[in-house]
């Protein structure tokens, strides 16, 4: 599979040549590319028929992520739209400096964040993983209820398996309009023994654990970028977060149900921060908003829930309560829900996931930065894992 970047019909040598290093694999098509177009420059790659029929034994992945976009509904232009920045995962892995101050403005101003996966190695994998993981979603969420009702969650001595749609309510007291299926990075890591799962999602497991640990990289890069920024060691964040020690992390598979009658133009996920560190999200369609800073969740008026335009190649990225706990306030956590998808889009049922990263399970929830570096607030004293099933209760109202 050849993972370049490809932007147009052209794809740069050094692009492919980053992009075939030995650990991601591939080195062998770097020979076949190179004989097809004999120019160690430029690629100039035509994708007519003819070709993308002899390329496709190893299409681009962000071609076929541009693919997740096409023959849906187009996001309307006449919605109030958040002011997210585009942060480049290649510029932020190769150490750039406005970069990573652009990354930190962005955790401190909106707490969200479009993360570029285009050309960095890394974020290929990534744009990969996400490619198939989207029709897994699709047919893991479409599994007979009676099969996914087997595997409900357990609240509080579980948050994972299967939230059926109306378990939980929405702003208006009415049932939520969505599932979930939250998968733990414990069994999958190994940790603990995997957690019961559908025999499809077994067959995904190769998958489910690529994507977490390409994750799991692409969220340890954002965390050391913002501990430097913030005067702290690189490690401060990520030590408290190891893939490897337990944790309430989690990959969630999401449905949202379409809105094709008017009575279901409402919120499918009532408003929230994420409680965790980091969560990578993805998604086509949209439906995601996030609350304008200085608005408070009942605004209804224009500008106050700014919808999140999905981009190809990018993952949304937005901060947890953990770091803006960790940092006292200094990086912030934006509401967001999921509201009806917009425009024609809210024909169709919405996919989605995530990478939901939280702190391992004994880890402090006292600040890292600041002067009352001991004694901040009442949740201060608490482990993460009693400070995160306070907060799922909170959310689901259980
Ligand atoms: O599906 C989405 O767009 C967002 C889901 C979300 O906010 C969550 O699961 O916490
Ligand atoms: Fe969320």
């Amino acid at each position: 599979m050849v993972r370049g970047t490809v932007v147009g019909s052209h794809v740069s040598y050094e692009d492919l040549q980053q992009e075939m290093s030995p650990e991601y694999k591939g080195l062998k098509y770097l020979a076949v590319a190179q004989e097809i177009v004999g120019d160690r420059n430029t690629l100039h790659i035509n994708f007519n028929l003819d070709l993308d029929f002899s390329f496709s034994s190893f299409s681009s992945a962000a071609i076929a992520s541009q693919k997740l976009f096409q023959g849906i509904p187009a996001f309307p232009d006449n919605v109030p739209i958040a002011p997210v920045c585009t942060v480049s995962l290649f510029s932020l892995r190769s150490g750039d400096e406005g970069t990573a101050k652009n990354l930190l403005s962005a955790c401190q101003e909106l707490g969200f964040f479009l993360l570029d996966l285009r050309g960095d190695v890394l974020g290929e994998s990534l744009i990969d993983d996400i490619d198939q993981l989207f029709d897994a979603t699709k047919d893991i969420m479409s599994l007979p209820q009676d099969v996914k009702k087997k595997y409900l969650h357990d609240i509080p001595r579980s948050f994972l398996g299967f939230k059926p749609r109306g378990h939980a309510k929405t702003e208006t007291d009415e049932p939520d309009r969505f599932e979930w299926f939250n998968m733990g990075q414990d069994g999958l890591m190994g940790n603990t023994p995997l957690q019961p799962l559908p025999p499809l999602a077994h067959t995904h497991l190769p998958l489910l654990t690529s994507f977490l640990k390409h994750g799991q990289d692409v969220v340890a890069t954002i965390c050391s970028t913002l501990a430097t920024q913030l005067g702290l060691p690189p490690d401060a964040f990520t030590s408290l977060q190891a893939p490897t020690k337990p944790s309430g992390t989690v990959i969630r598979l999401l449905k949202a149900f379409s809105s094709p009658a008017l009575a279901d133009l409402r919120t499918s996920m009532i408003h929230h921060t994420d409680f965790g560190t980091v969560t990578l999200l993805a998604n086509v369609l949209g439906g995601l908003q996030i609350l304008a800073p200085g608005c408070t969740p009942a605004d209804d008026g224009d500008g106050a829930w700014l919808w999140v335009r999905p981009q190809p190649g990018c993952v949304i990225v937005n901060l947890g309560d953990a770091m803006v706990q960790w940092t006292g306030g200094l990086l912030r956590s934006a509401v967001h829900r999921v509201n009806h998808a917009p425009g024609l889009q809210r024909f169709e049922d919405r996919y989605s996931f995530a990478l939901l990263v939280r702190p391992e399970r004994d880890a402090p929830m006292r600040r890292l930065v600041g002067e009352d570096a001991d004694t901040d607030g009442e949740d201060a004293g608490l482990t993460a894992w009693e400070w995160e099933v306070k907060k799922h209760r909170k959310m689901l109202g259980v």
